[in-house]
């Protein structure tokens, strides 16, 4: 379990003082996967880089499993930072080094002897899917392969918790699936709480369950990705739903309301628009949005216009059978939700 209490940062620049975090306060649950999103220079990277203890906040306290890390000494600080995995998209491996001797040089800078080193190194090649690729030299692997062994030298020292800084930073639709890939087994088969910094929607919707929104330091939203699905004004969940147009269903569009509705799950998706069609006799158009996935739930979100008699018992069905039904943008009545 991470706990972050209100945690403050600045950093004094040649501009003068720049506030990174101002008063964050969350907190993971142990084997949660938690991403932090936000806009450059929200603070996004400082909050990763105070929860794994590699800097130290100005006020506040981060906990690790309820230990107050702002109360050790330099000697505990270290050997705490070292049960923490931390991964940044730049972090470099030893070029003169395989990628095997690269995961395996944490175990032997802490003297794990060589049968013990192996084993670990082995299950840690096999999670990352590059048993294949043990005495591969860093210069004769991908972007991709070299991030996924770097996040596997940071598993290796069996921490509880894995903080991946931009992960996916610089890769390109392959190396990223890996990259993910690699993160939500760690997640899966060793039990880690992750919890990962990103501009890429793409990595909170594939292997994470809450998202936390930064802004200038603060922490503007931060809760189940499911449950934010519910608030019209969530923002982090804005940005990680299809766009719509927002000229899609202006006034004048001939349709006689224009609602957004969010679908969660394989029946709602496939099933709900159609068979809510026929039960009222409505026609229902789909005007904007489109589909992504949430984990392995499809989710849509839609912007839809309705034709007939009877538009709001529609849409109060549909809100019934779990529909997320968001600002009706026409029509003359009140809004089912
Ligand atoms: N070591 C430092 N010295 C001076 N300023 C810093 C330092 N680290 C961060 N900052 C400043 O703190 C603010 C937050 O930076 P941070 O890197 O945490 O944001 P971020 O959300 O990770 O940004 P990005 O998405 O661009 O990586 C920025 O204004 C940044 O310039």
């Amino acid at each position: 379990m991470i706990t972050v209490e209100n945690v403050s940062k600045s950093f004094w620049s040649r501009t003068g003082n720049v506030v990174a975090l101002d008063n964050v306060s969350l907190d993971v649950t142990a084997g949660a996967a938690l991403g932090v999103v936000g806009p450059a220079d929200s603070g996004k990277s400082t909050l990763a880089r105070c929860v794994s203890l590699q800097e130290r906040p100005d006020t506040g306290v981060v906990r690790l499993d309820g230990l107050n890390t702002a109360t050790l000494d330099t000697r505990r600080l270290r050997a705490t930072r070292r049960q923490i995995g931390f991964v940044t998209g730049e972090t470099q491996l030893f070029k003169q080094r395989t990628a095997a001797g690269n995961i395996a040089l944490p175990l032997e800078q802490s003297g794990v002897d060589g049968p013990s080193r192996r084993t670990r190194v082995g299950r840690l090649l096999d999670l990352i899917g590059m048993t294949d690729k043990a005495a591969v030299y860093p210069d004769d692997l991908t972007d991709g392969q070299r991030r996924r062994v770097a996040i596997a030298r940071a598993l290796v020292g069996e921490p509880a918790v894995l903080l991946a800084d931009d992960p996916t930073a610089d890769l390109d639709t392959d190396g990223t699936a890996g990259v993910l890939a690699v993160l939500d087994r760690a997640r899966a088969e060793l039990g880690v709480t992750l919890l990962v910094a990103t501009q890429d929607n793409s990595v909170v919707r594939r292997i994470c369950d809450d998202v936390a929104l930064l802004d200038a330091g603060r922490l503007v939203e931060h809760g189940n990705l499911f449950e934010l699905l519910r608030s019209p004004d969530s923002r982090a969940l804005d940005a990680l739903l299809p766009a719509i147009d927002g000229n899609a269903g202006l006034p004048g569009c001939g349709q006689d309301r224009v609602a957004d509705v969010v679908l969660v799950g394989f029946a709602a998706v496939g099933a709900l628009l159609p068979e809510a069609a026929s039960r009222f006799g409505v026609q229902v158009s789909v005007l904007g949005g489109g589909l992504t996935r949430l984990g392995e739930t499809p989710v849509a979100r839609f912007r839809i216009g309705l034709k007939g008699e009877r538009t709001d018992g529609t849409l109060a069905w549909m809100a019934d059978r779990g529909a997320i039904v968001h600002q009706p943008l026409a029509g003359p009545q009140g809004v089912a939700a």
